[in-house]
């Protein structure tokens, strides 16, 4: 009754604005703060392993989904600290203070200086960076994905019952803010905002409805559910009746309230087992797609790539909501949440489709690589007639003067005789790497080596050239240099630059962010709205875990699979999420919508408790009525 009545007093201390709750407006730019610094991040991690760590393509992509399925586990952690300890408000607090932490250290590796003692440009000591760049991504793992769960469901407490087509809008809203965030932050440095973070939410303080922590809910879920198998159990013989539900085994011990509830997180959670799949796919944006953009052409439309995802979040949200969602049911059919997100994972399936597509165009450009057991070779002339170059036994190559092979000569064995037809010919035997791509120039006098140095003192001359992504090139540069300032510098062009330009990676991005508003705004909503009012943190956790399941997959498939052609590692995802979305719509067809609130009303009368929810729904009808005074105020403060 005492914490009744505390409820009460926190409920009436609502303000309001256009009949939201002003504390969401704080929620909601905390969000958007943490998801600047959280994507700015993200974005150039893949890069950061890549080319600051110079780990491999397989090694980076694994490390960067192990530490996004971390940000998704660390959720539960999150749920169980704020609903059984410190309240969701001191959570996101604390857990903010850790992640702040963990991006200062993150900040702190990528300084090659540290250990860079003899100032080449790289570090010296790649242990000490990979070190504290894993403990910064851990520290921010347990700050972002901690504070995760809490934030949505904070969002969410500050409606009333009655308030759920506000609450609808506030979840899209909430969306678009972590877009906007995470579009910011690929343009602007992320570093200041997890401060930001923490000031706005701390603003807000006085205006929060902020539930009080009611016990290790986790632990009183699982003690239940383990009593309820163990008593299933014992009571085996046919020779007891059969009850409706397995967890009703557990009404000996339990209470009914908290039974109930479970039977409702267990439904929910049940229908989240096929929902990795999507995750599986959307976040390989940040790696295999990313790194595939790195084999691609094309200057600004990088930076639109990067953003493409955001942008369009931005705009199909409101379009889907406004539009596209009602025109449907306009129509008279019922586009029920679950069926979204089954129509979300097909979206998402046709995106890798598309991926595999622009990687078949891809390959048809990329340089054809030795096997194992062939050796290539190109040849560069600096001498100063054409050449007639004769590889034994029978390659025979016609090469001007301060020119090149037209490409590199492919050898199914390894030792060679190179002869030229000078005068006198000159003939010599050279043994190729196995595997490898080997260039030999022909120097401007045979019989003479001469040594070019470039010098930044006294002497010195500019070359530029534009080069383009993804080539590889030779310079030849002759004694004459510092006189013809860099005329003489004569390029051969090793590798061509990609040619498939990045814009064709839009259809991918656009059928992507399509299937993720359909599939994950709508999974957000329905994991508040089925969930039981002391557990709404809990569903949550569940729900961002089937994104770290996710991104468990991609490191399994990525690491067991390795397919030969990167297009069919994509078109393997696409027919994988496909046959998941089918058995989601039959579990989705016999899931049937709830109320919670309704349930725990009838549960908690059949056990008797009718006077306290009496004095509960004349609380909810003045604070309705409180809720009407407050919106015609501002109507009639607009006229
Ligand atoms: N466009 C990416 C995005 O909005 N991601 C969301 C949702 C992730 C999730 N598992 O629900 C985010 O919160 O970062």
């Amino acid at each position: 009754k005492v914490q009744h009545s505390s409820a009460i007093k926190k409920k009436k201390g609502r303000r309001y604005c256009c009949g939201y709750p002003i504390s969401i407006f704080f929620i909601v730019v905390n969000e958007f703060c943490e998801r600047f610094s959280y994507y700015g991040m993200r974005a150039v991690l893949v890069l950061y392993f890549r080319y600051f760590l110079l780990w491999d393509d397989d090694l980076a992509t694994s490390i960067y989904h192990a530490f996004v399925a971390l940000c998704y586990l660390t959720p539960i952690l999150g749920a169980i600290i704020a609903d059984s300890w410190l309240g969701k408000f001191k959570t996101i607090i604390y857990l903010s203070i850790v992640y702040a932490i963990g991006q200062v250290t993150m900040a702190i590796s990528t300084i090659h200086d540290i250990t860079d003692a003899n100032r080449d440009g790289t570090p010296d000591n790649f242990t000490f960076h990979i070190a504290l760049s894993m403990l910064g991504l851990i520290l921010i793992a347990l700050g972002t994905g901690g504070i995760k769960p809490c934030v949505a469901a904070f969002g969410g407490d500050q409606f009333q019952e009655h308030q759920s087509r506000q609450l609808n809008t506030f979840f899209s809203v909430f969306y678009l803010c972590i877009n906007a965030g995470s579009l910011l932050s690929t343009l602007i440095t992320p570093l200041k905002s997890v401060a930001s973070t923490l000031m706005v939410f701390i603003a807000g303080s006085g205006m929060y409805v902020k539930t009080d922590p009611e016990g290790n809910i986790m632990w009183s879920v699982c003690k239940c559910i383990g009593f309820a198998i163990k008593n299933r159990f014992r009571h085996r013989s046919s020779s007891y009746p059969k009850r409706e539900h397995w967890m009703d085994w557990a009404n000996e011990k339990y209470d009914k309230l908290l039974i109930a509830q479970i039977k409702m997180v267990l439904k929910v959670l049940f229908l989240y087992i096929p929902l990795p799949m999507f995750w599986t796919l959307f976040d390989q944006k940040g790696s295999r797609w990313t790194l595939q953009a790195t084999t691609m052409s094309g200057d600004f439309v990088s930076i639109l790539i990067s953003t493409v995802n955001p942008i369009l979040i931005l705009t199909l949200v409101p379009i889907m909501d406004r539009l596209i969602f009602p025109l449907i049911q306009k129509c008279g059919l019922n586009f029920s949440p679950l069926k979204r997100m089954t129509v979300g994972m097909l979206f998402a399936a046709m995106a890798f489709v598309s991926a595999a597509l622009v990687q078949i165009e891809i390959d048809k450009t990329l340089p054809n690589f030795p096997s194992s057991s062939e050796s290539q070779l190109k040849v560069v002339n600096t001498y100063s007639t054409t050449l007639n170059v004769t590889i034994s036994p029978n390659e025979h190559l016609l090469i001007e003067s301060f020119g090149s092979s037209a490409d590199y000569v492919t050898f199914d064995h390894q030792d060679i005789t190179v002869s030229l037809n000078t005068n006198p010919v000159i003939t010599k035997a050279f043994s190729l790497i196995k595997g490898g791509r080997q260039t030999l120039i022909i120097p401007s006098d045979p019989t003479v080596m001469r040594d070019f140095v470039l010098r930044h003192g006294e002497q010195w001359c500019e070359f530029s050239r534009k080069f383009g992504f993804g080539a590889s090139y030779t310079f030849l540069i002759p004694s004459t240099v510092f006189s013809d300032d860099c005329e003489s510098i004569t390029e051969v062009e090793d590798m061509k630059p990609n040619s498939v330009h990045m814009a064709l990676q839009i259809p991918q991005y656009f059928l992507i962010t399509t299937g993720e508003v359909m599939f994950s705004v709508t999974g957000l909503q329905f994991s508040y709205s089925q969930a039981p009012k002391n557990m709404k943190s809990v569903l949550q956790a569940g729900w961002l875990c089937t994104n770290a399941v996710g991104n468990i997959i991609v490191l399994i498939v990525a690491e067991l699979g390795k397919l030969p052609k990167q297009w069919a590692e994509y078109l393997l995802f696409a027919s994988l999420l496909v046959a998941v979305s089918i058995i989601f719509s039959i579990m989705a067809y016999f899931y049937t919508y709830i109320d919670p609130a309704e349930i725990e009303a009838q549960v908690r009368k059949e056990q008797g408790l009718e006077p306290e929810e009496m004095e509960k729904e004349t609380l909810e009808m003045e604070e309705k009525d409180e809720d009407q005074k407050n919106e015609q105020g501002v109507k009639q403060t607009k006229i």
